[in-house]
């Protein structure tokens, strides 16, 4: 049995208003509320709020990936059509490969609560040993993205992307994610499963 490795995880909020002081930014609490209650392993936040602009946006995922050693990478805000909306645009200009999946499920989730999930251009990526995802600027779509949608009983409609997550960053050589399954049941292949020790211990 091993220990949970500490994870580091970057945080970005992109917003104009609330990286102006106009509103109070929402987005960086929601997303460390999920992920603290959702993972297992001690966390460390790199957390950034910045405006909507593409090479600031580049640049902050660049220094994540590669110099803070993120192993995931969340944005929120900035995916819609909108003039100003370009952190898919600047997701990609850093990233390696792109992963089409996390894009199409997203919006599929999205549109389970609003029609406007259309607009949303939301993708992930892959930047070395990081994965970069982006999540609408909407506060209350970080929690509906990541976990997905559940019946009043608690029975699992439609799985959150995190779910593939954890075995998403196995294999490009990322620390071992372990999930809580109450909130977000992480699958991996049997033969990726591996005993850790319970984080109380
Ligand atoms: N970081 C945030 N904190 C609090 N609320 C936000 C945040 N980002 C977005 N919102 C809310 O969600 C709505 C839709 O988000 P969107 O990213 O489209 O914002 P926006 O209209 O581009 O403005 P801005 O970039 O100035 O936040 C906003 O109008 C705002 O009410
Ligand atoms: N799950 C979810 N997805 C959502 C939303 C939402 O409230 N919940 N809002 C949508 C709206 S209204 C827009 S305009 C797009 C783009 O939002 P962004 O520009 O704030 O990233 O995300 C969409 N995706």
């Amino acid at each position: 049995m091993s220990a949970l490795e500490p994870v580091r995880i970057g945080i970005v909020s992109v917003s104009d208003r609330a990286s102006a002081g106009v509103y109070a930014d929402q987005g960086l609490p929601a997303l460390q509320d999920w992920l603290r209650r959702a993972l297992r392993n001690p966390l460390q936040f790199e957390a950034r709020l910045i405006p909507d602009e593409r090479a600031r946006i580049a640049q902050t995922l660049i220094e994540l990936a590669d110099e803070a050693g993120c192993a995931l990478v969340l944005t929120t805000g900035g995916t819609g059509p909108a003039p100003r909306d370009v952190t898919p645009e600047a997701t990609r200009d850093v990233a390696e490969r792109e992963l089409p999946g996390f894009g199409e499920q997203m919006r599929q989730i999205g549109l389970r609560f609003v029609p406007t999930a259309i607009l949303s251009r939301q993708l992930a990526v892959l930047r070395g040993r990081c994965l970069i995802i982006n999540l609408p600027g909407q506060p209350k779509s970080i929690a509906e993205t990541l976990e997905g949608l559940r019946e009043p009983g608690g029975r699992v409609l439609l799985p959150g992307i995190f779910a593939a997550v954890p075995y998403c960053i196995d294999l490009i050589g990322g620390p071992y994610l372990e999930t809580d399954p109450a909130v977000c049941a992480a699958f991996r292949p049997k033969s990726a499963q591996r005993p850790t020790c319970p984080p109380d211990r």
